[in-house]
């Protein structure tokens, strides 16, 4: 499998207009400049990242873009601000566009007819609530129940920012696929097994990144380190990328987090830097994201036919957009996203928070005990 010359397209878009400024950049901050292309393993070709392109802390302000991560901006859409009231009949608006999983569910399942369904999960923010300490990001026993029921009869992958030891753990099922470090770390099948009620057996291990290992752990470690004043900073391993978590700092300090993770940046072209909800992310430059995950886990379970087969991927973080992307760009199943405030975004369908993920995961169920 080449995924150069597959249907999904290997530039980055860039959501923020490239117009907007980019302020006080370094430009050794920009994505490394290499056109160089290696191949890895025997089915992938992967580039390096366009150096054309910016990612979206380095294409607007970084204090504007830090503030609007926060999912408590519930009352900012589209540059406007609305009173609580609105919000509700905004979102509602927004739902237009974003139908509501739940109440599509005949819809989605009517699609499903004569068709196999794959079923892709991020974990933060989608099967557990977002919290202030990521080490206590649990997801409930119900949550993890309707997975485990969800997994006995569609095959289903965790694609998780987290490494993926990290995210296994968390969600603690033996019957999934596991995807780490933004889709860079994935445990594929062996074979993929002839029903999915049994325990996946731990099968090929594929890390496009693996190269990156030494320079992600200098990385942390310095971040560790330039970061330890800072009241309520906390750095991550993830092992192919690093989280440098600022949902606990003094807004009065972001900049300096922003500068520190800049300043740590430039001794290092190979790696670039994405955001998350209240979080800086520095990953390699590959052309390697979430989008590329489910390409290859749809590939090595055997799923990739277009015909037959009915991906549906949940997620509630920019991160997840390469996977909606890539859905689309295929015109190839659903992409849901979990949000509870109004935003742009590749998906088809929305959910307002983990307790609707539950709740649409419970009715894929109900559905497939009803029609085998
Ligand atoms: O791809 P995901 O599974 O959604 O992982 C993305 C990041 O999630 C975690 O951070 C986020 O959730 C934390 C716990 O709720 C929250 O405190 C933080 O503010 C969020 O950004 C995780 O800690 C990161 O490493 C992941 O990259």
């Amino acid at each position: 499998m080449d995924l150069k010359s597959n249907h999904c397209s290997p530039i980055l878009t860039d959501p923020i207009p490239i117009s907007q400024p980019r302020l006080g950049i370094h430009d050794s901050l920009l994505p490394y400049s290499s056109t160089g292309v290696f191949s890895q393993g025997p089915f992938l070709t992967i580039s390096w990242k366009n150096p054309g392109l910016l990612d979206d802390v380095l294409s607007t302000s970084w204090l504007d873009a830090m503030k609007s991560s926060s999912p408590r901006n519930i009352s900012k859409y589209n540059g406007n601000d609305f009173s609580s009231n609105e919000v509700d009949v905004v979102y509602r608006n927004w739902m237009l566009k974003y139908p509501s999983a739940l109440t599509s569910i005949e819809h989605i399942v009517n699609n499903t007819k004569g068709k196999r369904l794959a079923l892709f999960l991020d974990y933060d923010g989608t099967l557990s609530p977002i919290v202030d300490n990521p080490d206590h990001a649990f997801m409930s026993n119900a949550m993890r129940s309707a997975v485990r029921n969800v997994a006995k009869y569609i095959p289903t992958a965790i694609i998780s920012g987290r490494s993926r030891e990290k995210v296994r753990k968390f969600v603690g099922l033996k019957e999934l696929y596991y995807a780490g470090s933004h889709g860079m770390d994935i445990m594929g099948p062996v074979q993929p097994p002839a029903d999915h009620t049994t325990e996946i057996k731990e099968g090929n291990l594929y890390q496009p990144a693996s190269e990156f290992l030494p320079m992600i752990n200098e990385v942390f470690v310095s971040l560790v380190e330039t970061t330890k004043n800072i009241k309520g900073a906390k750095v991550e391993n993830n092992k192919f990328c690093v989280s440098v978590h600022y949902r606990n700092v003094d807004e009065k300090s972001w900049k300096t987090v922003a500068e520190y993770v800049q300043d740590v940046l430039k001794h290092y072209p190979r790696l670039r830097l994405t955001h998350g909800r209240m979080v800086l992310e520095i990953r390699p430059v590959l052309e390697w994201d979430k989008g590329k995950a489910v390409e290859f886990l749809l590939e090595s379970l055997g799923l990739s036919n277009c015909d037959d087969v009915l991906p549906i991927y949940v997620g509630d973080d920019r991160t997840d957009e390469d996977a909606f992307k890539f859905l689309r760009e295929r015109n190839h199943g659903y992409g849901i996203l979990v949000t509870p405030a109004p935003k742009e975004s590749n998906a088809y369908y929305s959910l307002r928070d983990p307790s609707e993920v539950m709740e649409f995961i419970n009715s894929l169920v109900m559905h497939k005990k009803s029609v085998p």
